[in-house]
């Protein structure tokens, strides 16, 4: 068989491809995915994604390199492997980032990004089903809920930030973003909306479309300047598929460069070393790194939280009230959201919160609950500046590739967490909380400086699970896709997945990952539609 459009990665960008293209009866559709399927629990049930991460089954876990910029930690990168990619194991957040974020994009010159230009696919993503804000689109394929059964703490969350000057907005996906909220997630009824639920199942019966699990992609195949295949391993065989249309890589932001250079396109060096021949030398694959750079600020507290019902006790207690009413801690993580701006100046929220009614910490493998009753006020910068690369390692395309985020490594990024730190930890010290707090957990009393913060960061901050940017699209030297997301240097090829991303915006990426996917196969349509004529 002879494909017209092979995806490699059935994630939140790949999903929305494998519907869009297959739509037509005419087109041939092959869909690859490492993973395998998402009928699980672990999947289905929000809170319970803490056991889809840290599982070889469902999450690639990643190790990154000593990072030189946060006292040479290295951490577990947890990425879905799994049908709906990340979104089958993500937090559910749902946010769109600003009319800035994507202003920007096009005005690095990536002509079609714009606010204004993207917000139609935004619409095309959402349901508002629930009526959880007319900010949405009311018939799309992703079904954007408010979380329910919140606890009083997140409630006080928005009390406390009231207080201390930010105001209340439960519509913080439109302009402008600013404010706290409860959560908006892609749960309906309190179960995972994931890309795979939203798209790809309702579209996996069509005789167009084969989709390939356990396909663990090694290479494209480049003739002649142009990918004609995809050569993958599949139930202890390698095989090869043709393409006469399109390849699309959906890998993401760690395996989509990593499989670039396996097939001849990225640093000549670097290929070269890992005995590679080089198709298209490009220094750019892999480079531009970016996440979010996190910390947490945690408060003691008076009153029993999810910490102290991590246990068989508190599985029943949750169990019982998702079944009954479908809502409830088995339905999320964190449940409070905060957009702001740390000085008044500023035209778009700097930072994002994330309030959590428990208190967990980033280890090296991974996150684990603490034993104690606390609270976690989360901040991250928005439009970090700090830049890293991924990083041939080895010859063995199955091989996890080198990845050195250098996460703290702009001083901007420094200087708004600990400013954002700072907000937070005001806001466990406001009034509305007071009742509750009995003390301050991290980072203590003894972090008040400049230099006690930074040095509190080094030792603490972590990412956002937001990877993104190592196959940037742009008309710069810098870039390895065009603004059509076109491969650069080689035909029928191209990269449509949140590693396009050029600047990371100011929001979770899933949202912008379904959008790359529908502003994508809209092009990759479009350009098929014109070749016919
Ligand atoms: C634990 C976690 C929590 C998160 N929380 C949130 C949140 O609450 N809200 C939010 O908006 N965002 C969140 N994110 C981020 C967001 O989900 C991702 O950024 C987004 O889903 C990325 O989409 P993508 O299409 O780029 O890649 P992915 O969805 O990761 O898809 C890539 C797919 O490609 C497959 N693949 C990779 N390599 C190969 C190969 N060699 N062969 C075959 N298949 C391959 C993978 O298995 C995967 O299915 C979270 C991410 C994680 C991991």
């Amino acid at each position: 068989m002879t494909w017209d459009f092979i995806i490699i990665g059935a994630g939140s960008a790949g999903c929305v491809l494998a519907n869009r293209l297959s739509a037509d009866p005419l087109h041939k559709v092959l869909l690859l995915e490492a993973g395998g399927n998402d009928n699980r629990f672990a999947i289905k049930i929000p809170a319970l994604a803490m056991r889809a991460m840290n599982n070889p089954e469902t999450d690639w876990m990643f190790p990154t390199d000593p990072d030189p910029t946060r006292n040479n930690r290295t951490e577990i990168v947890p990425r879905g492997r799994v049908l709906g990619g990340s979104s089958s194991i993500n937090a559910t957040w749902y946010v769109r980032g600003n009319r800035g974020d994507y202003d920007h994009w096009a005005e690095l010159g990536n002509r079609g990004w714009s606010y204004d230009e993207l917000l139609p696919y935004f619409y095309k993503v959402e349901r508002n089903r629930d009526g959880v804000s007319d900010a949405y689109g009311k018939s799309g394929s992703i079904i954007i809920s408010e979380i329910r059964g919140v606890p009083k703490l997140t409630r006080l969350f928005l009390d406390a930030m009231e207080e201390i000057g930010y105001r209340k907005n439960a519509s913080f996906n439109a302009e402008p973003t600013e404010g706290v909220a409860i959560l908006h997630s892609t749960q309906h009824r309190g179960i995972r909306w994931s890309a795979a639920t939203g798209y790809l199942h309702p579209a996996k019966s069509r005789a167009n479309l084969k989709i390939l699990t356990g396909a663990l992609v090694r290479r494209i195949v480049i003739e002649n300047g142009m990918a004609v295949g995809v050569e993958f391993d599949m139930d202890g065989r390698t095989l090869v598929e043709r393409c006469t249309g399109e390849v699309i890589l959906s890998a993401s932001a760690i395996n989509s460069p990593k499989i670039l250079m396996h097939s001849g396109i990225g640093p000549h060096e670097q290929l070269a070393s890992a005995g590679i021949r080089t198709i298209v030398g490009n220094e750019a694959v892999g480079r531009n790194l970016q996440e979010h750079p996190a910390c947490q600020v945690k408060a003691f507290v008076n009153v029993r939280t999810a910490n102290q019902e991590f246990n068989v006790l508190g599985m029943i207690k949750y169990g019982s009230r998702f079944i009954v009413s479908r809502s409830g801690q088995a339905t999320f993580s964190y449940s409070g959201i905060g957009l702001v701006r740390t000085r008044p100046e500023l035209a778009y929220p700097d930072i994002q919160y994330h309030f959590g009614a428990f208190s967990s910490s980033y280890t090296d493998q991974g996150i684990r609950m603490e034993k104690e009753a606390a609270v976690n006020l989360q901040p991250n910068v928005n439009c970090s500046r700090s830049r890293g690369y991924i990083r041939l390692k080895s010859a063995d395309p199955f091989a996890p590739p080198g990845i050195q985020f250098n996460m703290l490594s702009d001083p901007y990024d420094c200087e708004t967490l600990i400013a954002g730190a700072r907000i937070a930890r005001s806001a466990l010290r406001s009034k509305a909380f007071a009742p509750y707090v009995t003390g301050e957990c991290k980072p203590g009393e003894d972090v008040q400086t400049d230099d006690e913060w930074l040095a509190y960061l080094r030792e603490n901050a972590g990412g956002s699970f937001h990877p993104c940017g190592t196959c940037k699209m742009g008309t710069d030297a810098d870039a390895v896709v065009t603004p059509e997301l076109k491969v650069i240097g080689v035909d029928r090829l191209r990269v449509v997945d949140s590693s396009i991303i050029p600047q990371i915006p100011s929001g979770n990426l899933n949202a912008i990952s379904l959008v790359i996917g529908e502003k994508g196969a809209d092009m990759i349509l479009a350009e098929r539609a014109r070749a016919r004529h």
